[in-house]
């Protein structure tokens, strides 16, 4: 290693055991060193359930998924025929795998069957994540004896996205939600994660980061706009789908899932009610109940319990003040107002 190297690297080294060594579940002894001197160069903010947010490429991250996500574009090579399912986090992310697995598979696995995987298996464990799971702890997965279409997820924003996958043909399902329910979904569950020694997460001030756009993948309204731009601009490459609208009817959602990807139900799927036994396997009311999504974790540090909360539209009323809702509103409307995006925020 020429001098300089090891002189900047021991710089970067002191620089974080000085300054960061946390106690918030943020180990960034364990990140490479070329992860490392780039956290130096960032933009941070306090984070929700680590010490520290990074704002990379635009969008706020803690420092563990910004290293899995270099290593994600150093070496994912997009195929044709892989489909990403991208999300806001709390979002709808677990569900949209699941339905999305069943779909694509519902030919080698049939949905009534007994052993289907999703009745084994967490969604997160047959639909990885690119930066929590295939790229995380310094792994290089070997994609290509995965079964095609391969299925993978991310909450990468659109913009941020390597130039590779957003030229080549594979599909982008996305899905977000109301941001009212989203952030109490992503309050409760990181206040769940959070180690026994740190702080409560007070909802006054998360939601004030939420609202400063300080929140994992963030700012929301980018996020969501980034994705809502390609789907409008290539409809057959990003299907822009929201949390609400499944809720409200998910036969309707499946079958435009199927015709996206490329396999469509056919009528005698339709007349034996296929699409109805899909919605039923990954229902919340079904998922929640099993016992692989009861126990373990599919992602590291994520009980799979946690996964599975109340999945109601309008939540949030039973947690945000009145002026928290003004400000909310206020604020989704000066970024999103205009957009075409609009979100049913009560049942
Ligand atoms: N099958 C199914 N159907 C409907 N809703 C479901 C389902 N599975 C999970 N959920 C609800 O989705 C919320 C979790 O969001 P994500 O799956 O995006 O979380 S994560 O980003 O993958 O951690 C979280 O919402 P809240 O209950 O409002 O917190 C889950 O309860």
């Amino acid at each position: 290693m020429p001098a300089s190297t090891s002189t900047t690297t021991a710089l970067v080294l002191n620089h974080f055991t000085k300054n960061q060594a946390n106690d918030n579940g943020e180990d960034l002894e364990k990140l490479t060193d070329e992860c490392k001197e780039l956290l130096l160069s960032l933009p941070r903010e306090k984070g929700w359930r680590t010490a520290y947010l990074y704002k990379y490429k635009g969008f706020w991250c803690q420092s563990e998924e910004i290293e899995a996500i270099i290593s994600f574009e150093k070496h994912f090579q997009p195929r044709d025929t892989d489909v990403i399912l991208a999300s806001v986090p709390k979002s709808g992310t677990t569900w949209l795998k699941a339905l999305s697995f069943a779909i694509v598979n519902r030919k080698k696995f049939a949905i009534s069957s007994d052993d289907h995987p999703l009745l084994v298996s967490n969604p997160h464990d047959l639909v990885p994540f690119f930066e929590y799971k295939l790229y995380a702890e310094k792994q290089v997965p070997d994609l290509s004896k995965l079964p095609d279409p391969k299925l993978f997820a991310t909450h990468i924003p659109f913009a941020a996205l390597q130039d590779s996958i957003k030229k080549s043909s594979c599909r982008i399902i996305y899905i977000c939600r109301n941001p009212f329910d989203t952030f109490i979904s992503s309050w409760t569950f990181s206040d769940k994660l959070r180690s026994e020694t740190a702080p409560p997460l007070l909802l006054e001030q998360t939601f004030k980061m939420y609202c400063e756009g300080v929140v994992g993948f963030g700012p929301f309204w980018d996020h969501m706009l980034g994705y809502w731009k390609e789907s409008l601009e290539r409809p057959d490459k990003v299907l822009f789908l929201k949390y609400e609208d499944l809720k409200a009817d998910a036969t309707f959602y499946l079958k435009k899932i199927a015709k996206f990807l490329g396999c469509p139900f056919s009528m005698e799927e339709e007349k034996e009610g296929v699409v109805e036994k899909i919605a039923s396997l990954c229902s919340f009311e079904k998922m929640k109940d099993l016992e692989v999504n009861k126990s373990g974790r599919s992602i590291k540090n994520f009980e799979n319990k946690n996964l599975f909360r109340k999945a109601e539209v309008g939540d949030w009323v039973n947690y945000l003040s009145p002026s928290m809702v003004k400000q909310l509103s206020q604020l989704t409307e000066e970024k999103l107002g205009g957009s075409g995006i609009e979100f049913k925020v009560l049942p």
